[in-house]
């Protein structure tokens, strides 16, 4: 199948990551400047037997977006790898090419995958090789192989493993073992256990000189090919690289079982909520409730970026805020249940792609005083939030409402805020759209 080729990246020159220097073009190491051209293949051919679902684990949603997705989105970011081939089989080709429309991945070219692992990964190195006549992309120095099932990797483990393929010819990420390895004998008893210390799991992302790992899959065994699960090991047995083995960051593993795709939603959302955006009223007299807000919020999730903004006229400090990745807001509005703060706000997120990649929380707060008339008058006229919510959730912008005690005594005022920053703090970590539209009293 003609690889559907996305065109180029950008510079392909890598050097060592310098503090602060993220996202740069990067140089080779010190003693040799000259660029190095950089690939990766991602093998996402496989069907996911082992998370026992009907949809293939990289395409199992992981916070409303495929997971195959999140890799790409990490893998992008480096701007030093100039091609992405992703690995798929011919009956999800039209699958992944709408997710890479859809969530807007670019550089990326398809290659249709092989019966096992293996396989894949050659037909990925082959449409690097330009073997095929009808492929444009250029054959890289290194290439690195990232399982498409590993979202979770840093830049600094890419580096490390590129630069070490480049010296040794290839390397790979390894992690410390959890469990003991033991060996059983034909009866199904311990034979023995290894000596756990002495031995490393081995993880991805690997890297590789291309010309040795190319190599390594052309003088492959149909043995190898169909039963090995190391690329590490073709490397050595087919061309003698020894790979360098480096240490990997800790969330390397691989999306295997169900509990895994857990386990990644909760981390996305550990790491999407870090920072907070209180969107003040714009009325000066009553701006202090924000800030009181921002204390106690503060308080309350003291590992939280908490920052308040006052929009000016043209709004551009709230889009600098929206370029800066913030996937929470808080938007206050002070003694009244009108909402064109919030609607403003909503209408500059709808015009943003902010909330393309993961869903963005708004709640619209609203400071009132209990004792002023009832409740559920207030309530009654907040109720305009269920048909918003409804309306934003089609651009994956999770809105709920929540009414804060602005009383008049200082007590019941903290009180309140501190509960309006339990019920915030939770609707941002949890990011449930079952909430959605719900006004909220705290
Ligand atoms: N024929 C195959 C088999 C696997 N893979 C890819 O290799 C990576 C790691 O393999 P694994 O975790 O084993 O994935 P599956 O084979 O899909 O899982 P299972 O063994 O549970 O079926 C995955 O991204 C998978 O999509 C591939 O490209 N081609
Ligand atoms: O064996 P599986 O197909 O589940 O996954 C492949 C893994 O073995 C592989 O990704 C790492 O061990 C590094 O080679």
């Amino acid at each position: 199948m003609e690889p559907a080729v996305r065109g180029r990246r950008g510079s392909t020159e890598l050097r060592p990551l310098l503090s602060g220097e993220r996202g740069a073009q990067f140089g080779a190491s010190a003693s040799s400047p000259s660029a190095l051209a950089v690939a990766a293949v991602l093998p996402a051919g496989g069907c996911g037997e082992r998370m026992g679902v009907a949809t293939p684990k990289q395409f199992c949603r992981v916070l409303g977006r495929p997971l195959i997705s999140h890799t790409l989105q990490a893998l992008e970011r480096v701007c030093w790898i100039k091609d992405i081939v992703v690995v798929v089989t011919g009956e999800n080709m039209e699958t992944m090419k709408s997710i890479i429309q859809k969530y807007q991945h670019k550089g990326i070219s398809l290659v249709e995958a092989g019966a096992t692992r293996h396989r894949s990964i050659f037909n990925g190195l082959k449409a690097l090789a330009g073997d095929q006549a009808y492929c444009r992309l250029s054959r890289p120095e290194v290439v690195i192989i990232h399982d498409a099932v590993r979202p979770f990797f840093e830049e600094d483990d890419l580096l490390k493993v590129v630069r070490a393929a480049r010296e040794h010819g290839a390397a790979g990420a390894t992690r410390p073992l959890v469990s003991t390895v033991i060996s059983p004998s034909t009866e199904g008893c311990l034979d023995h256990s290894l000596e756990r210390a002495r031995y490393r799991a081995s993880e991805m992302p690997q890297a590789f000189l291309f010309d040795v790992i190319y190599e390594a899959y052309q003088q492959c065994s149909g043995y190898d090919l169909e039963f090995g699960t190391e690329c590490l090991q073709l490397a050595l047995k087919y061309c003698h690289a020894n790979a360098k083995l480096v240490e990997g960051s800790p969330d390397l593993w691989k999306v295997t079982y169900k509990r895994d795709l857990y386990a990644a939603e909760s981390i996305i959302k550990e790491r999407i909520s870090q920072k907070i955006c209180i969107v003040m009223d714009m009325k000066e007299e009553k701006e202090h409730a924000g800030y009181l807000l921002e204390t106690v919020l503060k308080n309350e999730l003291n590992h939280v970026k908490v920052t308040s903004v006052v929009p000016c006229h043209d709004g551009s400090n709230i889009q600098h805020i929206i370029l800066e990745q913030c996937y929470s807001f808080v938007c206050m509005n002070v003694m009244t249940t009108d909402f064109q703060n919030t609607q403003k706000l909503l209408g500059m997120l709808e015009e943003s792609n902010l909330s393309v990649l993961y869903p963005v929380v708004v709640v619209s707060v609203h400071f009132l005083d209990f004792e002023l008339g009832p409740l559920s008058q207030k309530m009654e006229s907040l109720m305009w939030i269920r048909k918003f919510a409804v309306e934003v959730k089609k651009r994956n912008i999770l809105l709920c409402g929540l009414i804060i005690n602005y009383s008049q005594d200082e007590q019941k005022l903290q009180e309140s805020l501190r509960q309006g920053a339990v019920i915030i703090a939770a609707l941002i970590k949890e990011r449930n759209s079952a909430l959605l539209g719900q006004l909220l009293v705290a």
